[in-house]
Order: structure tokens, then sequence, then C-alpha cells
């Protein structure tokens, strides 16, 4: 027969199962009601034994008490802007920038996905647990917002299989259309703040001080970059972005089941077009895709270019033969 400790690992590791098959494979493998019971079962073992309470519990979503206000979180890896393209001109112009810098043999390959409208994150795994969360900020300190990020579901609060010492994850948490609607009725219906949009809604959620709150809201997280990492051999195998994405998908993390690799600039057009005519019918607001060269290599040698003023200019004379003396 089991013991209560056993059946408390047993309990877990059923639930992030579920946890799995419904936020990351979008393969709902247990009725909610089921879950619900298992849930239970976990929380009255825990209650009974509270020694054998581990911070990977679903039961410490939500525990922390509320803040009077947020730390402050540098981020070791800056959490970028993205630069902006408007029409096909624009996107081509960008190409072949990035092909003027690096000769390239072939096409670029890119790593394309839809830009969802909700707030960036960044969230920070040691030994495959869930440390420290914290907001993008400026790009390089951000508001430490642990006790909310635990309240989201969608998040892992353990990473599985063969987990790196340290990973950093970036990605956007958004608020579904279809919870976004039914939070608004229901605070239309009780008086309470209606939200404007979705990104609004999450937004607001985030920055609630007390994590209660947060755990009401249906918030859902999608990830789609990695900042720091240590002895993460997994993801230095291979130089493709996408495939990093696949990785953090396996240790359990939600990846956007929009996120194609393609090759080619009419292929990259092709994909904005063609999330274009779904976007009506996805379950989030997104306003734009986001394409990435997909070899890190490549991301590499084009670095970054460091916001330039919009504002001013050097307008550079034509170089000069040097006076040799
Ligand atoms: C580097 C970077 C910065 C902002 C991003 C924003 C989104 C997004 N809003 O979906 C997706 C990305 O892959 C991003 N990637």
């Amino acid at each position: 027969n089991q013991t209560p400790q056993q059946r408390l690992q047993q309990l877990k590791d059923q639930l992030a199962y579920h946890n799995h098959q419904y936020y990351v494979l979008d393969n709902p493998s247990i009725p909610d009601a089921d879950y619900d019971q298992l849930f239970l079962e976990l929380k009255q073992i825990e209650q009974q034994y509270p020694e054998l309470i581990t911070s990977d519990s679903p039961t410490q979503r939500v525990g922390a008490a509320p803040l009077s206000k947020f730390g402050q979180v540098s981020h070791q890896v800056a959490m970028l802007s993205l630069d902006n393209a408007f029409d096909a001109d624009d996107f081509a112009a960008f190409y072949k920038r990035m092909a003027d810098r690096i000769d390239v043999s072939k096409d670029f390959e890119f790593c394309a996905e839809p830009k969802l409208d909700g707030l960036a994150v960044s969230i920070r795994y040691e030994q495959g647990l869930l440390v420290q969360a914290a907001t993008r900020g400026d790009g390089f300190t951000g508001e430490d917002i642990t006790a909310n990020i635990k309240t989201i579901r969608a998040i892992p609060l353990k990473l599985q299989g063969d987990v790196p010492a340290v990973l950093e994850v970036r990605g956007e948490v958004f608020m579904p259309l279809a919870g976004f609607e039914a939070m608004n009725d229901k605070a239309r219906a009780s008086g309470d703040k209606v939200f404007a949009n979705p990104r609004n809604a999450a937004a607001g959620s985030l920055r609630q001080l007390d994590p209660k709150i947060t755990a009401t809201r249906p918030l859902m997280f999608y990830a789609y970059a990695v900042g720091a990492v240590e002895d993460a051999t997994q993801l230095l195998n291979g130089n493709s972005h996408y495939q990093r994405l696949q990785q953090l998908k396996a240790w359990g993390l939600p990846v956007c089941p929009e996120i194609r690799h393609v090759t080619g600039l009419q292929a990259a057009l092709d994909y904005q077009q063609n999330i274009l005519t779904k976007r009506a019918a996805l379950p989030y607001e997104i306003d734009g895709v986001v394409l990435k060269v997909d070899d890190l290599a490549q991301q590499q040698a084009l670095g970054f270019v460091a916001r330039a003023p919009r504002w001013a200019i050097a307008f550079k004379f034509p170089a000069q033969e040097k006076t040799t003396t």
C-alpha cells in the first residue's frame, strides 16, 4: 500500500501530466471534474501532512500574501523590442538589409509566429523549479511578479525531463477572448472594473498586488524566446531557434501552435497573409506576426541596432581622400 508521500507524488505527477496535455498539447486528457477531484485529494493529504508540501505542488499556486509593492528585477539578458514593418516592401527592405550585411549563400530561414497582444514576461527556472518571474519593464529592469505568474495554470511550476541548471524563458501572458468576454460580463453585472481590451485586462491582472485576484483571471501564456541559460546542452544542439522552441515544449512550456519554420522571402510574406486571414478565427488577439531569422549563428552575426533616434540623422559627406603629409 502507498505511503502518503508516494500518493502525493503520484497525484502531482498525474496533475502535471494533465496540465501538459491541456496547455502544451492542446489535447485535454481528463474531464475538469476528475481533475478537480485529484486536486482535492492532494490538498487533503497536504493538510494532514503539511511537512510534505513542496514548492511545485499545484496547491502552492495561490499562496502568497498580498504585496505592498513589487520588487525590481534586472534582466541578465535584455528583453528586446522589435522593429516594425508595415507592408511587403518594408519586409523586403528588412530582408535585403540582412542579405547585404551577411553574405548568405541561400535564402534566409525564418521562425514565424503570430504577435500576441499581451504582456511580455521573463520566467526563471533553476534546477527546473520556477524561482522568479518579471515584467519586461524598460527591457533592462522589470517588476517582480513571481507570485502572480505562479497562479497561471499554463505555466509549469516545475519543468519536465532533463532540465537545465538555469533557464530563463521569455513569452507573452495574454487573455484569450472567451475568458476576456466572460470576465467583462461578470464585471458589468457586479459593477466591477470593465477592461477595454484583452491586453489591458492581462496587464491589469498581472499588476495586482494580491495574487488571489490574479488567480481568478483567465490568463494564458506562450513562450517565444530564451534568456539566460546555464548548462542547457539540450538547447545548444542544433542552431535553430524553431528547434529551441520545440525543446521548451518538451520541458512543459506552452508554445503557440501557429508557429512555423519558413524559408525565403515569399514564404514569409505568405505566412503573414495566412495569419491575417485566420486572425478573426484565433482565440486570442494579435497585432501582426513576428519573423525571426531561424539560424542562431546568423542572429549573432546580425546583432542588434541600438534604437537610434528617429528624429536625428547623420548626413555624411562622400569619403574624402585623406591628404597624406
Ligand atoms: C525578441 C522578441 C521581442 C518581442 C516579442 C513579442 C512577441 C509577441 N508579442 O508575440 C513574440 C516574440 O517572439 C518576440 N520576440
